[in-house]
């Protein structure tokens, strides 16, 4: 499916932000340069500004060259041709009849077949805006397909989230509504599938019976940068747990789904959600771990912590850092612990999924007292992607003691392998029709559920606050003694790489 050709106008709101500098005209860049683009398309950027299409054509190309490898600039120069500039305030309903023209006349100069697609990389207060205006305004009245991409965050909590969803429902189907989660665009993300469901070695004994433990973490070693504003408001629970790592959790849990179609696996994904136990307000003390970062060192370089960071309320209790242990409560997982964590300013950036097998019925080598590691099946999704098996050998020579060793397979080691970026991915499903790998409304309602007990119980003032963590270590004590109680410890990619 991907090797065909799109024809589509592209309208990207919040066409000079970060989000689009960065991510969105080099991923488009990238679909233009495998052919997915070409010559029927055209992209229309909005914001306040005041640009030229010549200008914004400039900064499309000076971003593409910035913020990706570029070989061939005759190509740059092409794609960023196609490039369009409206200077309009998305909250004007006057201002989009400029752009209903605009579109008109660019889907009869690049035979576009009237499909559109909307992009919203705006801040959030917006998303229930723009949808109603393109519907009342007439822009998706051609006859083409009309399909609208929406940011992070989808909403504050379960509430708000729920009237943003019922405006956007009000002007798209939910079939033609594309909720962003970036992690789902990652290669090893989706990658998960085809480990689990692919290998009958894996998916036989991917249960209790034979799972001791799951791990998921997610691990930055940036602090909160220039994005306090919004930071401060939302935290680590609300800016990775409620989507990502809960996205990540639902793919390593769900059922095989009958077939591999958009319908069929986001059902089993939204199951996972259905199964996940819900604590009350002392089990939340005791399973989710909060923490903040303090000063230290990252790389070797001092920096500081985070209620000194600009914008930040010097008493913020704010948490940059998130652990918890999840029980999803189902006939495949019963008893086994998901662990999640994620952080700000932690040793090292990266993510993986470890997944701890338990030991055979009886362990002749335990018995002499030789330590015995456990298999572990390493999934990583960055910065390195791939998977390794950690199985236990004999070592070399007379010695009969166990040798961890481990089988490994890395996607992108080797330089002529570039995996293709999250929004490429992203954006070329959207434009294909494919909302597999975007959020559904009862995944995202049912997320929101579970992280509002948990923000309601942080929110009584009953538990303590977040655990201070230097910046620079995996985490607070607390998330260390989360799995100690339990007879784990985090498989952590620093500790992984030692072994
Ligand atoms: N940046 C990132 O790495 C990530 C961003 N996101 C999400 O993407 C979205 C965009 O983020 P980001 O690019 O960082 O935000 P920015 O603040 O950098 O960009 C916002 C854009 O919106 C435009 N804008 C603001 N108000 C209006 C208006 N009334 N009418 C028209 N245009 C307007 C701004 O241009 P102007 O001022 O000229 O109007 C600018 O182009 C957010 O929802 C964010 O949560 C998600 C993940 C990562
Ligand atoms: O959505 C977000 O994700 C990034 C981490 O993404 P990654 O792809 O670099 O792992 C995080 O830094 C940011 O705070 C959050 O909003």
């Amino acid at each position: 499916m991907k090797e065909q050709t799109i024809n589509a106008s592209i309208v990207l709101f919040g066409a000079t932000g970060d989000l689009a500098h960065r991510k969105l005209f080099p991923a488009m860049f990238q679909l233009y340069q495998k052919g997915q683009l070409k010559e029927n398309f055209a992209v229309v950027g909005v914001s306040r500004k005041e640009f030229s299409h010549e200008e914004f054509q400039t900064i499309v190309a000076d971003a593409v060259l910035t913020h990706s490898h570029v070989s061939d600039k005759e190509a740059l120069t092409q794609f960023a041709s196609h490039f369009y500039y409206l200077k309009m305030d998305v909250t004007d309903a006057i201002s989009y009849h400029e752009l209903g023209n605009l579109l008109d006349q660019l889907d009869r100069d690049y035979r576009t077949d009237g499909n559109r697609m909307y992009y919203m990389a705006m801040a959030p207060q917006f998303f229930g805006t723009i949808p109603g205006f393109l519907k009342s305004e007439g822009i998706t009245d051609t006859s083409g397909w009309h399909r609208i991409v929406i940011e992070k965050p989808f909403g504050k909590n379960l509430e708000t989230a729920t009237e943003l969803n019922e405006k956007i429902q009000k002007s798209f189907d939910e079939d033609d509504i594309y909720r962003i989660d970036h992690y789902l665009g990652k290669e090893m993300v989706q990658n998960i599938q085809v480990i689990r469901f692919g290998n009958a070695i894996f998916e036989s004994i991917w249960n209790n019976k034979y799972i001791d433990s799951v791990q998921i973490t997610s691990s930055e070693t940036l602090g909160v940068e220039d994005r306090a504003a919004y930071y401060e408001k939302s935290g680590a629970l609300l800016d990775m747990v409620q989507n990502h790592m809960l996205q990540m959790v639902m793919l390593v849990a769900m059922e095989p789904p009958g077939k591999l179609d958009t319908k069929h696996i986001r059902d089993e994904k939204v199951k996972v959600l259905r199964s996940l136990r819900f604590y009350n307000e002392l089990e939340i003390g005791e399973n989710v771990i909060r923490g903040q970062y303090r000063e230290g060192t990252i790389n070797g370089e001092p920096v500081q912590g985070y209620l000194e960071e600009e914008n930040v309320d010097p008493q913020s209790k704010t948490e940059t850092f998130v652990a918890a242990k999840l029980y999803i409560d189902n006939f495949r997982w019963d008893g086994v612990p998901f662990y999640i964590k994620t952080g700000k300013r932690l040793n090292t950036k990266s993510t993986e999924i470890v997944i701890q097998f338990k030991q055979g019925p009886m362990s002749l080598y335990r018995a002499n007292n030789v330590n015995h590691p456990p298999n572990l099946l390493r999934i990583h999704i960055q910065p390195d992607e791939g998977l390794s098996l950690s199985l236990n050998a004999k070592p070399h020579g007379d010695n009969m003691n166990l040798l961890p060793i481990d089988m490994s397979f890395c996607n992108n080691c080797h330089n002529e392998v570039n995996s293709p970026e999250a929004y490429e991915k992203l954006i070329g499903d959207c434009l294909f029709g494919n909302s597999t790998y975007f959020t559904r409304w009862d995944e995202v309602a049912l997320s929101w559920e579970f992280i509002d007990s948990i923000s309601r119980a942080w929110s009584s003032g009953e538990l303590p606050p977040p655990a201070s963590y230097p910046s620079g270590s995996m985490g607070p004590i607390e998330a260390d003694d989360l799995l100690l109680k339990d007879g784990f410890t985090w498989w952590d990619p620093a500790n992984l790489r030692r072994s």
